[in-house]
Formats: C-alpha cells, structure tokens, sequence
C-alpha cells in the first residue's frame, strides 16, 4: 500500500489552507498513485486555542470537508485529512480527523482524545482545554483487510491508546500530529518508535512544516516507523513529502518472530493504584 504524507506550511487564511493542500493531493496523486494521503494536525487553521473557534466548522458539511471528500473521489484514493476545528452542533470544538474513502463518503472521524496541556519550565506553555473538548471514541478503519487506528499527537504519548488499536487488530496507527521545538527534539521520534515497537505496527506521523515565523512553530519530521520500530521514511523540517510503501507481511513478521503478545503476563500487571 503507498501512502504519501503531505508536510503542508500553513499560513492565516482557512480558504488558502485548504486550497493549498487539495492542489498538493492533485499534485501526488498524479505522481506517486498513493492508496492513500495524509494531512497534517490542523492544517487548515493555525495551531492556537485563540484561533480554533474561528477557524472551525461542522462536519461533514463545512467547506475542508466538502473540498477533501471531492479530492478523495476525484482522484479515487483514501484521504487521512490531518485535523481541523470541529464545530459540533452543541458548540463545542474538537481537534478532528476526517477520513474520506474513494467514493468521497466520510468513512469516520476521530475527535482528539487526550488535550494537549503542559507546561515545560523555559520551554513551551499550551492549553488546548482553554478552547477544545476531548473526544471519547476510538476510531478503526480498514483498508483493504488492513485495520488502522487513528490518534492525534499529544495521543501518541498514551501507549494505552496503541495498546487498544493492537489489540482490536490495528496493523499500522496513524497520527496527524504537530509537535515543537522544545518537545520534537526530546520525543517525536522516540514515542513513534516506541509505539511501533511496544505493539509490533507501523506508526505514521504527519506534521505541518515549520515555520519560524508562526506563533507556534512546529517541529516537522513526519515520518513511517516499521513494526521493527525502525524509521522506515522521514521529512525534514520544511515543506516536504514522504512517499512510503508499506509491506504489511512485516507486520507478521516481527509478531511470529518476537511474539510478545503471546507471552504477557497479563496475571502479573495489575497495580492497585492506576
Ligand atoms: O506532546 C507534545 O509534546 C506535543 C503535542 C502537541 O503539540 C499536540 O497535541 O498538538
């Protein structure tokens, strides 16, 4: 299966955002042929509690979801659309991830489950709970027999969530996601080859590209990590794009070969505090 991430620079208008990565999707199409294309964390809006009110829509019926659905039928393929400010019909705003299948229906979407709240001494100070709501669903879809868990960023750092997606059968976990410049360098890639590796799946990441200029300043690096917990495909920091072809028999491969799954101690593991 090929997958082509788009490591897409935002700037301050939703119009050309999303105009911008629908002609990069007609641009990759053509080239690579993917199966599928992957978006970044908010790629239509930039990443701030102040701006996600005003950049959000509903969906499926706001203009990125219209315009990702006709990308993905026109051009037949899977689109991961990254994230978005998700207007929901109460009010409230989630970080969203919409999943558009060939024919342009949404298969799914996936509302970020963990909000990004930290505050590291010197470094970076974010609350998305200022502005967003959590979701509470897990979100599978299936490619061509193939199970995919979706999670967005600050989720990669919760290896309870892979665990869940490995053992509903994911085979590859996929995680828009827009880390930074205090925490890329510490964790991007160690909690990408952490999760490959503490459940034997490919992990896929899709970063905007950074932007020294923005408020937030991303870290890009999207990357492909093997169920070997190897990187398999990685971007540099600006606009990029990472063609990967995945051989899901890898999958098979590391679980007959280390098969964890088989010798836990699941009678050992519970604790009393949690
Ligand atoms: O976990 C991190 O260090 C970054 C997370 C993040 O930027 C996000 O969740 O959007």
């Amino acid at each position: 299966m090929r997958l082509v991430l788009l490591q897409l620079k935002g700037v301050k208008d939703k119009t050309s955002n999303v105009l911008n990565a629908v002609s990069k999707i007609n641009q990759v199409a053509q080239k690579y042929k993917p199966r599928l294309v992957a978006l970044p964390e908010c790629f239509n809006c930039p990443y701030g509690t102040k701006y996600f009110r005003q950049y959000s829509e509903p969906i499926p019926d706001g203009f990125t979801s219209q315009e990702l659905s006709a990308a993905a039928k026109n051009h037949g393929i899977y689109i991961v659309g990254g994230t978005i400010p998700e207007l929901d019909e109460n009010g409230s705003i989630y970080n969203t991830c919409t999943i558009w299948a060939p024919n342009g229906n949404l298969i799914t979407k996936y509302r970020k489950m963990h909000l990004f709240d930290i505050d590291v001494k010197g470094g970076i100070r974010f609350r998305e709970s200022e502005t967003l709501a959590a979701g509470s669903d897990f979100t599978v879809i299936d490619i061509e027999g193939h199970k995919i868990g979706i999670g967005i960023c600050y989720d990669m750092r919760f290896e309870e969530l892979a665990r869940v997606y490995r053992n509903e059968g994911c085979e590859m976990l996929i995680y828009p996601g827009a880390f930074n410049m205090t925490t890329g360098p510490l964790h991007w890639e160690l909690l990408q080859r952490s999760r490959a590796n503490d459940n034997q799946l490919y992990v896929v990441t899709i970063s905007p590209a950074r932007d020294e200029e923005a408020e937030y300043i991303a870290w890009g690096h999207s990357m492909v990590v093997d169920p070997w917990g190897q990187i398999l495909k990685s971007a540099s920091h600006g606009e990029d794009i990472v063609v990967a072809d995945i051989d899901f028999e890898l999958v098979k491969e590391v679980r007959t070969q280390i098969p964890t799954f088989k010798q836990r101690r699941l009678d050992m593991y519970t604790t009393k505090r949690q």
